[in-house]
């Protein structure tokens, strides 16, 4: 950026020195300009990534046109191309843009909107693409750029193909007024069509093209939000206490893909940040270039009913026309941010309901709760309605008032221009192209009025992911016990276990686990058991202490009601090791010592096992799942509490057998347990008392 800032400035100094000599306003404009855009590029280390690609770009075009047009001045543009010579406005028109680039960046919204998007913008890991057959690999970042830098490129020449074909509606126009045949069908056949075509051509390559860059994009920030959300144990933290980032599964499915490009095809459901960006300087490029169109053309106009004569009257006509719309627009519509964001907490709440009574639909038959259910789901369906209704008030004075500006637009300009058109001082071609140009100035400040609603759910989206990644944040790093990884043993040294409100659970624990001495954890139900599990297993996060974790796997918890996740019956005992890491012979196996013989052969059939496998089957599969990882300190939380004494029995004696090196550690209120343990740990209310048998 720093060269190109040297460039850009020397060009400026080129510029005004030519604008001075020569006395033109706009190089010396231009060369204004230029120096700002320096200075911009030059104070660039905080502009976000993501702006920095708009910013680069235009820099460089302001060079590129300047020097041009400057080459054009002294004659070394070329004759052929008279007629397709640059407007002398161009470069001027990106050096402003780059400045508005620059501006923007600084804007608090603007910032946490650039901080999501960066993130696949300096992505450094590598990723293949291809155009046809030809495939390479590069980095994920450059790729995002170039297809970027791509589609801005496309856009300006989009709105370059609109400005000609403005001309062409004048001329067209005109050709009709004077009955000027053979012109009409010149028009049509060799100006006209070649440049529809091009122009579809154009909106062909990029669909093509945005549709890839969007979904690369989706699905690399998926990835990121997933892993971010599963690391050290964020997922979990977040749900132990009702924060401000309620349903995360919907942030990663719903609010990723509505920031990226409004989450439907074509922003079905609004817009995203990808079109928000290309329309902002398609918007900005065509407001700029028919700012100037407009001005022109309504150079001379005066005020209706007077000679007063008002240099570019109908853009400041638009100008004022479009700001007071705006103002009102925010006015009516500002309480619309909120309720967008309550509507994809109230939608992900109703869809949740759903989704965990279909998981527990055996115990809701059992237990006839059908009718319960139904009025739940009906509340929550309620809260949806009520949201709606609010949404159906606010947008009801939206678009009442911007159908009512909608309406008014496109008449405005002929008030102006009609006079002149009566008293024979403009043609009728003149004047559709002035309306033309007014309605497309007028369009691009109206930017916010015509997406306002969809700006307001582009909002919600926004904090919603926001406020999701300052949660994960601090689930991450809101540790209030000390923990030390690779130990030999795990340990609790002089710990606090306390709830998610702050109420201590059980205050100075010692505990350190030693190999070969089985411990049995007995005490009241609620005292605190379990969540001194939890505490040794390094994941509950609310105390005070130090916690010695042994090295990663080492260690294995078996709750009450094992996770099985849904697949097959393999992935299911293997469960968290991946496919292939256990030979298909032993999980037979483990499953056969786990008292499961008749699920050996059943590896391959996937299912929702949780719902097939009896309590007392699923804690078997638990146990073969332990038997395969052979850690070195298993817990088992209750892990056999659904199974009769005499299995029981034979599982812990098994265990005993087949891993000589594990110790166990069990909560448990059997009596049969006793004998497999050689240490005790009673907890009491608030303490833990330990003890040995010998
Ligand atoms: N996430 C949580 N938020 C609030 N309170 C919690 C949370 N988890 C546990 N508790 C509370 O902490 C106390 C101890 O719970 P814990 O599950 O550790 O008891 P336990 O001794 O294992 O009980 P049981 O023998 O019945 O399984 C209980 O009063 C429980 O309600």
């Amino acid at each position: 950026m720093r060269l190109l800032g040297v460039a850009v400035a020397l060009f400026g100094i080129l510029s005004g020195v030519v604008g001075y000599q020569s006395s033109n306003p706009t190089l010396e404009l231009l060369a204004a300009a230029s120096l700002v855009a320096a200075y911009c590029c030059e104070r660039s280390a905080d502009v976000s990534r993501f702006l920095k690609i708009f910013l680069a770009l235009f820099t460089v075009e302001t060079i590129v046109f300047g020097l041009a047009d400057l080459s054009a001045r002294f004659g070394f543009w070329p004759k052929s191309l008279a007629d397709a010579r640059l407007p002398p406005t161009l470069a001027l028109t990106v050096a402003m843009f780059a400045i508005i680039v620059f501006v923007v960046s600084h804007v608090p919204v603007v910032r946490t909107l650039t901080r999501i998007a960066d993130r696949f913008f300096v992505a450094s890991d590598e990723t293949s693409a291809g155009l046809g057959r030809f495939r390479f690999r590069t980095l994920e970042r450059t790729l995002a750029t170039g297809m970027v830098v791509f589609l801005v490129l496309l856009n300006q020449a989009q709105v370059a193909i609109t400005v000609r074909l403005n001309f062409f509606n004048r001329d067209f126009f005109n050709a009709i007024q004077n009955h000027n045949g053979p012109e009409f069908w010149r028009m049509l056949l060799w100006v006209f069509t070649p440049w529809a075509f091009i122009y579809v051509g154009s909106l062909v390559v990029e669909y093509v093209v945005s549709s890839y860059l969007v979904i690369r994009w989706r699905r690399w920030l998926t990835q990121f939000y997933i892993s971010h959300w599963l690391s050290r144990h964020a997922h979990y933290r977040m749900s132990l206490t009702s924060g401000p980032a309620d349903n995360p599964d919907q942030r990663i499915a719903e609010d990723v893909a509505r920031f990226i490009d409004g989450g439907g095809e074509g922003g079905a459901f609004g817009y995203g940040v990808y079109n928000y960006s290309i329309m902002l300087i398609s918007t900005l490029s065509s407001l700029v270039s028919f700012a100037i169109l407009l001005w022109s053309l309504s150079a001379n106009f005066t005020f209706p009913g007077t000679n007063f004569a008002f240099p570019g009257l109908l853009f400041w006509v638009a100008l004022i026309y479009a700001a007071a719309g705006t103002l009102v627009t925010h006015l009516i519509g500002r309480p619309l941010v909120g309720i967008m964001f309550t509507r994809q907490k109230v939608e992900a709440d109703f869809r949740f309901s759903l989704a965990r009574l279909r998981e527990y639909s055996e115990q809701v038959a059992l237990l006839n709760g059908e009718k319960a259910e139904t009025i739940s789901l009906g509340a929550k369906f309620s809260a949806l309605i009520a949201n709606y209704i609010d949404m159906i008030n606010q947008r009801k004075k939206l678009t009442a008032f911007t159908g009512f500006y909608g309406q008014i637009s496109p008449i405005i300009p002929y008030i102006f221009a009609a006079p002149f058109y009566f008293a024979k001082k403009i043609e009728l071609g003149v004047m559709t192209q002035t309306a033309q140009a007014f309605g497309q100035v007028e369009g691009a400040l109206t930017f916010f009025i015509s997406y306002y609603t969809s700006l307001a759910g582009f909002r919600a989206v926004l904090d919603r992911l926001s406020s999701f990644d300052a949660v994960i944040e601090a689930a991450q790093t809101g540790q209030g016990f000390d923990i030390e990884f690779g130990a030999p043993a795990p340990a609790l040294r002089n710990a606090s276990v306390a709830l998610p409100n702050g109420a201590l659970l059980l205050k100075n624990v010692d505990l350190k686990l030693t190999p070969g001495r089985n411990l049995l954890v007995t005490g009241p139900s609620g005292v605190g058991k379990s969540t001194l599990f939890r505490a040794l297993s390094g994941v509950w996060p609310f105390g005070s202490g130090a916690v010695a974790l042994p090295e990663s796997g080492r260690m294995m918890l078996i709750p009450q009601k094992p996770y099985l996740p849904i697949g097959t019956l393999r992935e299911a005992v293997i469960y968290p090791a991946g496919s292939g890491f256990y030979d298909d012979r032993d999980i037979a196996a483990a499953l056969t010592d786990a008292r499961l013989p008749h699920l050996a052969d059943k590896l391959d059939i996937a299912d929702i096992w949780s719902q097939r496998l009896s309590g007392g089957e699923q804690q078997r599969i638990a146990i073969a799942r332990a038997l395969l990882a052979r850690p070195d300190w298993l817990l088992l939380d209750e892990a056999t509490a659904a199974l009769d004494e005499e299995t029981e029995d034979a599982i812990y004696r098994m265990l005993a057998e087949r891993l000589p090196h594990t110790t166990l550690v069990s909560i448990g209120h059997r009596s049969t347990l006793a004998a497999y343990h050689v240490d005790r740990a009673r907890v009491q209310t608030g303490a833990l008392a330990l003890s040995a048998t010998h």
